[in-house]
């Protein structure tokens, strides 16, 4: 009879796990006894239920070694064709304090019975292990206390060790590679591949080739064959760019904590993958469905040269070898498919070798731990309460060292930012950001793509309000195509300002940029200034002026041509793509092009909270106190038209919710973005959208600037005063070391 295929299937199935056919065949053929020849049952979840079996099989071996012998009924499998047996490969150990213990543990020791078992979660005596583990068994997760680890009655749930993904679920399942495993493996292979460009990657340092440490040696557990690693050659370790590494990292630490008046977190470094540097909040914020992205965000800790790190991990795998205290022991609850860390030793320790691990950070929590899952803080400071808990003492005390306890550790959370995307997905296009100075994260803030009103202020966005003539309720499609122009051309002196490539028409822009030139023309001065009024002066200061500028009307949602018409480019949002960067000349934070840019082209808005301008200035007087300042610009395009009410001054802050405009820095006069007013929603000009386009063609990689318009030589900007770095000829401290004056640019 010709051999069954499905019989067949499952014993590859097994032999994947390691597990030979003489193991599988009894156990099979019960299965199929048991469940009346249904294979699917067998079959599902990747033969769950037959390696739970096996392993099921193997513990009570071990616990009655006669005792669960059954008569095999001659069946299928008689039929069946058995290969020899193979060289079982071996999966990885659990070793707890130098023995070698098996954590892995029967799913069925309270559950005997075929089946059941896989569906629920066993309860062990830890008094039931036997002295040495099997090769080819399964590692055990364990989820309940850390505290309990290592004690009576743990429950231990299996873990994937496989070609060094250590995999893990709420429920037992059968240490096979699960599909969604699988695709985790290439998904971070992919990512690791990504590394090796030689382009600038969000957030991360490339290293030289021949600085790429030996992540084999960093990784690999000492009991794994080399063979079995991933063929990845390149850093997936990533490191971080460290221009104070002189092996003192604390004090590197030490002297960066503080950046731009924001406490931020230290990129890490080398010494974090000590067991002695606990982290904070090491248990939480793992991002659900999302593994990808927190796979990319996270970086395994290693030396600056790479190669430093290589050799302690080497020499820590040795140590290992002796004196090993290896326990993969996860702790973070419920969340699946992540890699975990398979060994520890000594408060330093070795990652499972895969591409999908070494974008993980591991810490060792030595004890005591409680409820680790919601508690890094109060490990941390146990830890720092426990000056005795190092290694040696660990390695006497037997609870101690098996209250050992890896922690994953995402990078993310150590960092508030994600490197490929500062805007959280919050915009159409992933914004980076990448630093290659210095060690410093870009700030905090609340990225909003849209403006939000603040409190007092007032932005009247209702269709009532807008009447026919500013929209075009007839229109259909693409406005720029018709005929006839239709009434928001209209509204937009000059008709249509932008070209069907979507970039602002050459004549729109000359007259901006000739009005950014030159000013004074086109300043406009108020009786009783807003900026002014709130100060509450006894004698008002005079008016600084403002800018008065040409709006930009675009089609809007009361229109009835299409979101894709022409005559909408702002409020699509951000198309080109862009790096928020740190800068080399002392800006601090930039924001560049990672494309060219044709002249005319939108880049981004200036997004922030709108205020009135009185609660601006309030803002402004609580941050000189705090010594935190505003990002502000005035919408004061229009206050041309009389006496405005309090509510009506509006202007925008982007120093706690802005977008990616709160990066552009300043350039006297010759900037390669100009700022047009865009009415979208509200025919009223107080609110409107303050747009940046290029002036000029602008090549990738060039920082894009946008002149301030601040008088460096007036301490009362709102604005607050800084020394100007801006390296244009036309620079307002240049000129005032010069003893002349700035070009007139009064605001
Ligand atoms: C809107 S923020 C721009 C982003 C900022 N560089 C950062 O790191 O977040 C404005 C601040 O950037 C700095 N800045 C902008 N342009 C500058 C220039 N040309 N020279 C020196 N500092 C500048 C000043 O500190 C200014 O207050």
């Amino acid at each position: 009879m010709a051999p069954n295929q499905r019989v067949l299937a499952a014993y590859r199935a097994m032999m994947d796990l390691g597990l030979s056919n003489i193991k599988v065949k009894p156990v099979l053929k019960r299965l199929i006894q048991l469940y009346d020849k249904n294979w699917e049952l067998i079959e599902a979840e990747n033969y769950r239920v037959l390696a739970d079996a096996i392993f099921e099989e193997e513990e009570n071996e071990v616990v009655e070694p006669s005792s669960r012998r059954n008569k095999i009924d001659k069946g299928d499998l008689e039929e069946e064709p058995l290969t020899h047996d193979e060289p079982v490969r071996p999966l990885k150990r659990l070793r707890l304090r130098g023995q070698e213990v098996q954590a892995s543990q029967s799913l069925a020791a309270c559950n005997p019975s075929f089946g059941e078992s896989s569906l629920k979660r066993p309860k062990i005596e830890e008094d039931a292990l036997p002295e040495t583990c099997p090769l080819q068994k399964p590692q055990y997760t364990a989820l309940s206390s850390p505290s309990d680890v290592g004690h009576a009655r743990t429950e231990l749930h299996p873990v994937l060790v496989r070609h060094g993904i250590v995999d893990k679920g709420k429920q037992p399942m059968s240490p096979q590679v699960s599909p969604r495993g699988a695709r985790f493996i290439s998904e971070r292979a992919s990512q690791a591949v990504r590394f090796k460009e030689p382009r600038v990657e969000p957030g991360i340092m490339l290293l030289p080739e021949n600085k790429v440490p030996d992540i084999h040696a960093l990784i690999k557990p000492k009991d794994e064959p080399v063979d079995e690693l991933p063929p990845y050659e390149l850093p997936i370790a990533v490191i971080k760019p460290d221009p104070l590494s002189n092996g003192d990292a604390q004090k590197k630490n030490d002297s960066n904590e503080k950046q731009e008046g924001h406490d931020t977190p230290e990129p890490q470094c080398r010494d974090e993958v000590r067991g002695d540097d606990i982290q904070d909040s090491a248990m939480e914020g793992i991002p659900d469905g999302n593994l990808e992205e927190f796979c990319s965000n996270v970086e395994i800790a290693s030396s600056p040269s790479g190669e430093e790190g290589s050799v302690e991990a080497r020499q820590t795998l040795d140590k290992l070898k002796n004196d090993t205290v290896c326990g993969a022991l996860d702790v973070i609850g419920n969340k699946e498919d992540l890699g975990r860390p398979s060994c520890v030793s000594n408060g330093t320790l070795s990652v499972p070798c895969s591409a999908a691990l070494a974008a993980l950070q591991i810490h060792v929590l030595l004890p005591p731990l409680t409820a680790l899952n919601d508690c890094g803080q109060e490990t941390k400071k146990v830890m720092e309460n426990d000056p005795e808990s190092d290694d040696s003492k660990l390695l006497e005390d037997p609870q101690n060292a098996d209250s050992q306890i890896v922690v994953v550790v995402p990078q993310y959370q150590l960092t508030p930012h994600d490197f490929n995307d500062l805007t959280k997905g919050e915009e159409r296009v992933r914004i980076p950001w990448v630093n290659e100075i210095n060690n410093k994260y870009p700030p905090p803030f609340h990225y909003i793509p849209k403006n939000l009103v603040f409190q007092d202020a007032y932005v009247n966005v209702c269709l009532s309000n807008i009447g026919d003539e500013h929209c075009c309720s007839t229109c259909l499609g693409n406005c720029l195509l018709s005929p006839t122009p239709c009434a928001c051309a209209y509204k937009t002196e000059g008709g249509f300002a932008y070209t069907s490539e979507g970039l602002i028409k050459e004549e729109f822009l000359e007259e901006y940029i000739a009005i950014s030139h030159s000013p004074q023309r086109h300043l406009f001065y108020c009786k009783d200034c807003p900026v002014e009024r709130p100060k509450n002066n006894d004698c008002l200061e005079p008016c600084k002026g403002h800018l008065k500028k040409k709006f930009i009307k675009e089609c809007w949602s009361k229109c009835g041509c299409s979101k894709h018409c022409g005559n909408r480019v702002v409020q699509r949002g951000i198309a080109c793509n862009l790096q928020v960067f740190y800068t080399s000349d002392e800006k601090g934070w930039g924001l560049r092009t990672l494309e060219d840019l044709p002249k005319g082209a939108f880049v981004c808005e200036f997004a922030g909270e709108v205020l009135t301008s009185k609660e601006l200035y309030q803002r402004n007087m609580l941050c000189t106190e705090s010594g935190k300042c505003t990002h502000p610009v005035l919408l004061d395009a229009d206050w041309v038209s009389g006496f405005l009410k309090d509510k009506e001054t509006l202007c925008l802050d982007a120093a706690s919710f802005g977008n990616v405009a709160r990066f552009i820095n300043h350039r006297c006069l010759d900037a390669n973005l100009i700022e047009i007013p865009v009415e979208v929603e509200t025919p009223s000009h107080h609110y409107y959208h303050l747009a940046f386009f290029t002036s000029r063609n602008v090549a990738a990689l060039e920082e894009l600037t946008w002149d301030y318009g601040i008088d460096f030589d007036d301490q009362d900007n709102l604005v607050k005063s800084f020394w100007c770095q801006c390296g244009s000829k036309f620079c307002g401290n240049m000129k005032r070391l010069n003893r002349s004056s700035r070009v007139s640019n009064a605001r």
